[in-house]
């Protein structure tokens, strides 16, 4: 495998906050004489969900070995070395019953006053003085999330109905108002108050409102009766509102740039920034064990990866470490930019400043971001000059209404492999533009002169740019939502590209209006991207990602591929010919027929791909590909776009198909989209093929929220499938699914009900334990090693792989 991981072996340890406190194994040592003499019940120590700690790990651990480790040690001897964990959490026997059999001998508080701070100077969070320091950690962080809430007087125009003239020395915001609320709500509650004011403005979506008063009295009063007043258990803070022109490096307020909003580690160097990242997977990690530690059924014994990960500094699993990005400027594909206006009310493209519910709306160019690729920032800046003469407005998410909304620029690489040093535009060989506008109340007349001025003015600063700029298609999007993010299927336009000053190439048009796609390439493989198709948006890094899970897969020609939420076929593809077959689940349809296409101008054919939601169909595929006699003939799998299912044999790596030949996607998307609304019947049942697959592996790699409770199930009580290798973009759903995945069945009398209570406070984590409870009797998965894969950097993300075995 190549690969250029920093460091390989081990984690190194973490801020002194994140090591366990007490030296690697002192604590039982330490503590045995003690536990000889008065062994302390088994039973896990209350904590709370949602922030465990090292310690309580800890202590947990040392009860165990408690039961485990009986020694003969005299008892006065205990008590001249008494541990330094004496007594630093409370005893859950004396707190449920009132009593404990251990009496004074036991090591665990009985009481708030025998309760003694722990080592690394915290209490046992379950008690009234944890709860208290957690209680003043959160609102200090509220204090702070205050402090950076932007609220300008263009943003309180902007809710303005009845075009009253504020006067913001008279005017405030109030933070922390239910979502939910509108204007009239907001009125209610200050009569109710009895507020007295001049005007009150909300809108729905924001935590923050305005309230402008009469007089200075009026509002010396109001702010008397509101400031820390409670509403839906929310305290209400006041807050000042800025003036429009406001200079953001005067103002106390830490108003973030776009490089802080967007890159904000662009400040440190890239090797730090990989150990930071490195050390946050391993967080990660021991979360997971603590987790599964917590998760597993009482009475029975704890997995050997729970019971070992004290020897492996807490992780659930070996840590392999990080691999770096070869690119780390400039590195991404894909750049999508916000239209609106910036703090001085130009229409702008670049990155928002803040998030929408807490009042920021501001768009600031995208000026230091060295993530965005050169080529992505002269587009952008090429439609900020377009947009500034525009007769139509940008997008105003207060009032959601205007017409440019969202600019995105996607790129596709030549082959080959290229290094921070060369210049991007060289590389590049295609770009896609698309521009996202919202046509609710526009005139088609104006709306088809505008576009045809925006082509021309894409196509002539492409032109002018220096080399010039590789413009391959334009696309329109039409999306009337309230966030950018549009569905999948908003209705897309392609539009002409001028080629010269005066006149259009025809041809060019003609192609561009039936083909709405770019290349990429991948281990010397081309794939097609449709607009809306996910791609990963840092090749060169995702190659190696996608190797690493070849390589843990443990893949050869009887083995069976799930390459579960495939998008356009990448993982399933660069690895089929390491396999008997593959099946990828995709839920776009365009990403589906784009990794149709895929196979096919690559000549692979030993992939399928269905289109449907991975929830719907993965039981359904499982049994039908698995659960078959030794007696049934081998025969193709009929879905939608049926296929014949070669057998390894016929499986080759051809030149690639020229695929302008292909036939034009968009009806097949068309298809798809209808299948995919049907459920897992709309597959046909079993009679797939004879059970030709020795090796059953599943590669998921899911959007941030994880994987869907009916996936994990499907996956989890298949017991064919063997190993899994899980990809995730977000590390906090992968422990929380890894927890379902990976501890021991309850038996049925102890499994959970499914339709829990009171989710709304607790975390993944905690939840995922809860769903673990109701898991169907199946063998667990064991976590066996877990590498990180940087493919953002100068960003908070990382990507994590994880391999998966039982
Ligand atoms: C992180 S991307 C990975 C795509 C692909 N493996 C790659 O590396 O290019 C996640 C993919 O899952 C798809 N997806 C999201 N939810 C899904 C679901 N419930 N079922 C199937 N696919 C889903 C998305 O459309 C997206 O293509």
């Amino acid at each position: 495998m190549e690969t250029s991981a920093i460091e390989i072996n081990g984690l190194p340890l973490l801020t002194k906050t994140l090591t366990p406190p007490a030296p690697a194994e002192p604590i039982p040592m330490e503590t045995s004489s003690i536990e000889v003499l008065h062994p302390a019940p088994v039973e896990p120590i209350q904590s709370s969900d949602s922030n465990p700690t090292d310690n309580i790990e800890s202590v947990g651990e040392k009860r165990k070995r408690a039961d485990d480790e009986k020694t003969n040690l005299e008892s006065s001897e205990m008590k001249a070395t008494p541990s330094p964990w004496w007594k630093t959490s409370l005893c859950s026997y004396f707190r449920r019953e009132a009593s404990c059999s251990h009496g004074s001998e036991c090591k665990y508080a009985h009481g708030e006053q025998e309760l003694r701070m722990k080592p690394d100077k915290t209490w046992d969070p379950t008690s009234e003085r944890g709860k208290k320091t957690k209680a003043m950690k959160m609102s200090e962080k509220e204090e702070k999330e205050d402090e950076e809430v932007l609220f300008t007087e263009q943003m309180m125009e902007s809710i303005d109905d009845d075009g009253s003239v504020f006067d913001l020395s008279l005017s405030k915001c109030l933070v922390h108002l239910p979502r939910k609320w509108q204007s009239d709500e907001l009125k209610t509650f200050l009569g109710e108050q009895g507020v007295q004011y001049k005007s009150a403005k909300k809108r729905r979506g924001m935590m923050v409102g305005f309230v402008t008063f009469e007089n200075a009295e009026q509002l010396q009063s109001g702010v008397e009766i509101l400031d820390g007043k409670t509403v839906n258990s929310n305290k209400l803070k006041i807050a000042d509102v800025l003036p429009r022109t406001f200079d953001k490096n005067e103002t106390k307020k830490s108003v973030k740039c776009a490089r802080e909003a967007v890159t904000p580690l662009a400040d440190m160097p890239y090797a730090d920034q990989l150990e930071q990242k490195k050390a946050s997977i391993g967080q990660m990690l021991k979360k997971l064990a603590r987790s599964a530690r917590k998760a597993c059924p009482n009475g029975r014994s704890l997995p050997e990866w729970v019971l070992t990960s004290r020897d492996r500094g807490g992780l659930a699993c070996n840590f392999e470490g990080i691999i770096e990005s070869p690119i780390s400027n400039g590195y991404r594909n894909k750049c999508e930019f916000s239209v609106g206006l910036s703090l001085q009310g130009k229409p702008t493209v670049g990155f928002s400043l803040g998030s929408f519910c807490a009042g920021v709306t501001a768009v600031e160019e995208p000026v230091n971001c060295p993530n965005v690729s050169q080529i992505a920032l002269q587009y952008a800046s090429i439609f900020q000059k377009f947009i500034e003469k525009s007769k139509l407005q940008v997008w105003n998410r207060f009032e959601h209404s205007g017409f440019w909304r969202q600019f995105s620029v996607r790129e596709g690489r030549k082959p080959g492999v290229f290094s921070n040093d060369e210049d991007a535009v060289t590389r590049i060989a295609e770009v896609m533009l698309i521009v996202q506008v919202c046509l609710t109340g526009s005139d088609e007349a104006e709306v088809a002169t505008e576009y045809e001025e925006m082509a021309k003015a894409f196509a002539e600063g492409a032109r002018a740019s220096s080399p010039t700029l590789p413009l391959t298609v334009l696309v329109v999007q039409n999306h009337t939502g309230i966030s950018n993010v549009a569905p999948p299927d908003a209705p897309l336009q392609v539009l002409p590209i001028p080629m010269s000053d005066n006149g259009k190439n025809q041809e060019q048009a003609t192609n561009v209006l039936t083909e709405a796609r770019i290349h990429d390439h991948i281990n010397n493989l081309r794939f097609s991207i449709s607009p809306t198709a996910f791609f990963q948006v840092n090749t060169v890094t995702a190659e190696k990602l996608y190797s690493v899970a070849g390589d843990w897969a443990g893949l050869g020609p009887d083995t069976l591929l799930f390459d579960v939420c495939c998008g356009t076929g990448t993982i399933g593809l660069t690895l089929a010919h390491r396999v008997g077959m593959v099946i990828g689940i995709e839920m776009n349809a365009s990403a589906v027929v784009d990794a149709e296409r895929n196979a096919t101008i690559n000549g692979i054919s030993n992939c399928k791909f269905i289109c449907s939601k991975a929830e719907t169909v993965m039981s359904s595929l499982l049994k039908q590909y698995l659960d078959v006699t030794e007696m049934e003939e081998a025969k193709p799998v009929s879905n939608a776009n049926d296929k014949k299912i070669p057998s390894t044999e016929e499986m080759s790596n051809s030149e690639h198909v020229a695929d302008q030949n292909l036939p034009p996607p968009n009806t097949q998307v068309e298809e798809l989209q209808d299948n995919a609304q049907k459920d897992s019947s709309s597959i046909e049942p079993e009679k797939a093929i004879k059970p030709q697959f020795r090796n059953v592996v599943a590669i998921v790699d899911p959007p941030r929220s994880g994987l869907h409770p009916a996936v994990i199930k499907a996956l989890r009580t298949h017991p064919r499938l063997k190993r899994l290798v899980y990809i995730s973009c977000n590390p906090e759903t992968l422990v929380a699914n890894a927890i379902e995945l990976c501890t021991p069945s309850f038996d049925e009398a102890d499994r959970g009900n499914k339709t829990y209570r009171g989710n709304k406070n607790i975390g993944i984590a905690g939840l995922a334990r809860r769903r673990a409870k109701s898991m169907p009797t199946s063998e667990p998965f064991r976590p066996v090693k877990a590498m990180a894969v940087d493919l953002f950097p100068h960003t908070d993300h990382c990507e994590m792989v994880m391999l998966l075995e039982r």
